[in-house]
């Protein structure tokens, strides 16, 4: 629940203009207007909605804050303590990493159970509604918990102060730097050499789906209750939005979560290294890559600080392949397509991608292997095993280093036009926006290119050995032919 609430968290931080009309909306924003005190009235723009048509109609509402505003922070850190929250060992600052963090203002050891969040102060599918109507209807309709916690979190903000969660709305960091607020132009001009693009986009894609199906079963038939657009962000599992936990921020060298305490039904989490007074205290936002850190919050960690990061490398089936046809086949069996990508991290690669190499470098000779091998390249299979084809595995292996080098290629190109890059912009904001999210894919790059560098390297080397092997061994073999030749 509570990784879930940190996805949806930084998933649920749209930009809401108070003066749309002002400003070309160019990214994924929600605007929220009151109408009467029992309707919310959401409209949310998605990246392909370019158009600076000036909305008509009620102003929307203020949503958040920036992200470095300490004096929301303070507003929301008083109202915390005035509605519940027990005296804790830290306190809320600005910071080095994050812009805003929790800093320990006392002693902290290690394994001390650090943070407790009473029940009333957690948004969870089962918070009361001000309004109970709308709440009702999804809850009938089986609404799942992230777009009804969204929905629950646009009609509080629609009550402005009247709402008890305001103190904690304003908190909230306006900070469209997740890849779901990159418009679909700023995904192919600066993510085009990282698969990450894909990820964004179909997470885009599967937001856009689940708003288009409450709308079609729920919002058109209760236009009194839901009377416009709700675009709500993406989200997979449990959900809930913890106040003053979600203040905490992600450090790539800290290996504890927040944790929901069935007894007290509380939100904690136990740390995994003491503190001094002065620190900033971080949990993990769990054993994300890079790419996924910036996907769902917005921020890429320095270089060569994550140990959890990897690069997806793509690996195709040749459309020349003889047995092409029949390849795509046993591929499909399991899941499988002729195109699929891997994940390669520092440290090596899986078992399956190997598995999918030795499928595509295979000979018609070995179509009685194809099931096997494809099998072997999808990780649906639990009992998954090594698989050996010692008479493929140069092929394979070369075959693998193929794709490296071209996957390196692309991010060298994008990583040189980056320095000359137009940033076209128009007003200062847009340049702030543009030089971030340009700053955001390049750090990104350097750090998938590096990976995929290590990659290069020990593939090589393995050739090397290999083919240094083999001719060692056909020298012996020649020596030893030479001798019986010579008997
Ligand atoms: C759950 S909030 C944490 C509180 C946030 N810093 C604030 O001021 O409201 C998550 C956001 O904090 C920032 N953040 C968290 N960990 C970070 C890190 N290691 N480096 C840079 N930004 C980070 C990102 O903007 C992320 O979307």
């Amino acid at each position: 629940m509570a990784e879930a609430s940190r996805i949806f968290h930084t998933a649920l931080l749209p930009t809401l203009h108070q003066t749309p009309s002002l400003r070309k909306r160019s990214s994924h924003t929600i605007s929220i207007q009151r109408t009467s005190p029992a309707i919310v009235r959401c409209t949310i723009s998605t990246s392909s909605d370019t158009s600076s048509k000036a909305p008509t109609g009620p102003q929307p509402i203020p949503w958040g804050c920036e992200i470095d505003s300490v004096e929301n922070a303070a507003a929301l850190q008083k109202w915390l303590t005035d509605s519940g929250l027990p005296a804790q060992k830290m306190e809320i600052k600005k910071v080095d990493v994050g812009e805003r963090g929790l800093v320990a203002n006392n002693n902290i050891r290690k394994g001390e159970k650090l943070l407790f969040v009473p029940p009333s102060l957690v948004i969870s599918a089962d918070s009361e509604w001000t309004f109970p109507e709308a709440g009702d209807v999804l809850k009938r309709y089986n609404v799942p918990d992230w777009p009804l916690i969204a929905t629950y979190l646009i009609s509080e903000a629609s009550l402005m102060k009247s709402s008890r969660w305001s103190n904690y709305i304003s908190a909230l960091p306006r900070q469209p730097y997740s890849l779901l607020y990159w418009t679909r132009a700023e995904l192919d001009r600066y993510l085009e050499a990282s698969q990450i693009r894909e990820r964004a986009i179909e997470r885009i894609n599967n937001v856009t789906g689940t708003y288009n199906d409450l709308r079609a079963r729920i919002f058109s038939k209760h236009p009194n209750l839901f009377p416009e657009e709700v675009r709500l962000p993406s989200l997979d599992g449990r959900v809930a939005l913890v106040p003053w936990a979600d203040m905490l921020n992600h450090s790539c060298d800290v290996e504890t979560f927040l944790d929901y305490d069935k007894s007290t039904k509380g939100v904690v989490f136990t740390t995994d290294r003491p503190y001094q007074p002065g620190e900033q205290v971080f949990i993990s936002y769990g054993r994300k890559s890079n790419g996924e850190l910036l996907l769902s919050y917005g921020f890429v960690p320095r270089q060569g600080t994550n140990p959890r990061d990897s690069v997806e490398l793509p690996l195709m089936l040749k459309k020349s392949d003889k047995c092409y046809e029949q390849k795509v086949e046993a591929l499909k069996k399991h899941g499988l397509s002729a195109s699929q990508c891997f994940p390669l991290q520092v440290t090596g690669w899986p078992l399956e991608l190997i598995a999918y190499a030795y499928l595509a470098v295979s000979p018609p000779s070995m179509s009685g292997k194809f099931e096997e091998m494809a099998s072997a390249a999808s990780n649906k299979n639990s009992s998954n095993k090594e698989i050996k084809y010692p008479e493929l595995e140069e092929q394979a292996l070369q075959f693998v280093l193929d794709s490296c080098e071209s996957s390196i290629s692309k991010y060298t190109k994008f990583l040189q036009a980056s320095g000359s890059m137009d940033l076209d912009i128009t007003s200062p904001k847009q340049l702030n926006r543009k030089v971030f999210l340009k700053q955001l894919a390049v750090d990104l790059c350097n750090s998938e290119q590096r990976i995929l560098f290590r990659a290069q390297y020990i593939l090589r080397r393995k050739l090397r050995d290999m083919r240094r092997g083999e001719l060692k061994a056909l020298r012996v073999q020649g020596v030893k032919a030479g001798c019986h030749g010579g008997e």
